[in-house]
């Protein structure tokens, strides 16, 4: 089978394929996030997972998996805050309310190109305003779609998670296993 490349700097999609078992390289797709527009949340993850994915497929030869993640609340969009006052806003928004969490994944292997999507819808409690702050001031929220992290601290937050807790974290991975079949790829586990 061809190697396995995970086009993407996020420690925790490293983790979850750590977690699996299985051969694979980490390679950091450099796209510009912020000059890429869709008409809508699915298709923006899409778009921007095969953006990092086909970065990959360009310089390297493997099976490429690019991913994007992103919180929609109310129809607004909520990527990585930018600051801390950013972060504060979207805490403070999600606060008491359920939004979604919707992870896009492209896989690129010998000029075939799969790429889909999925959704997760996630309760927070009501936040104060000190637990808000206190929490900014971990630094955990600052590389995180809607500024908190499930798999961290972030978790005394939800309330209520309806779909895959992984697909939260950065990567569906029966979504991804799946696609992996789709495409005549089945993995192997370590022995
Ligand atoms: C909502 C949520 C997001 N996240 C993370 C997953 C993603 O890493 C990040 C969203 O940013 P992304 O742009 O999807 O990914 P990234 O910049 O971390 O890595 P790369 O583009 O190189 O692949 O938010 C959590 O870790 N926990 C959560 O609960």
């Amino acid at each position: 089978m061809k190697k396995i490349v995970l086009a993407s700097s996020s420690p925790r999609r490293k983790r979850l394929l750590d977690q699996l078992d299985i051969d694979f390289i980490v390679a950091p797709s450099n796209i510009d996030e912020t000059k890429v527009e869709a008409d809508n949340p699915k298709d923006l993850v899409q778009k921007l997972s095969y953006l990092k994915a086909k970065d990959i497929a360009c310089k390297k030869d493997g099976v490429i998996i690019g991913a994007d993640t992103i919180v929609e609340l109310e129809d607004k969009v909520l990527e990585k805050p930018v600051n801390i006052d950013s972060a504060y806003k979207m805490l403070n928004n999600l606060s008491g309310t359920t939004h979604r969490v919707l992870t896009g994944v492209t896989i690129i292997a010998d000029n075939q190109s799969l790429t889909d999507y999925k959704t997760t819808d996630v309760t927070l409690r009501r936040l104060s305003n000190k637990e808000i702050k206190d929490y900014i001031a971990t630094g955990e929220p600052m590389d995180k779609a809607g500024g908190y992290g499930i798999q961290s601290k972030g978790a005394i937050f939800v309330e209520k998670i309806e779909g895959s807790f992984y697909n939260v974290v950065g990567l569906p991975l029966t979504k991804l296993v799946q696609m992996l079949q789709e495409l005549g790829i089945v993995i192997s586990f370590n022995e």
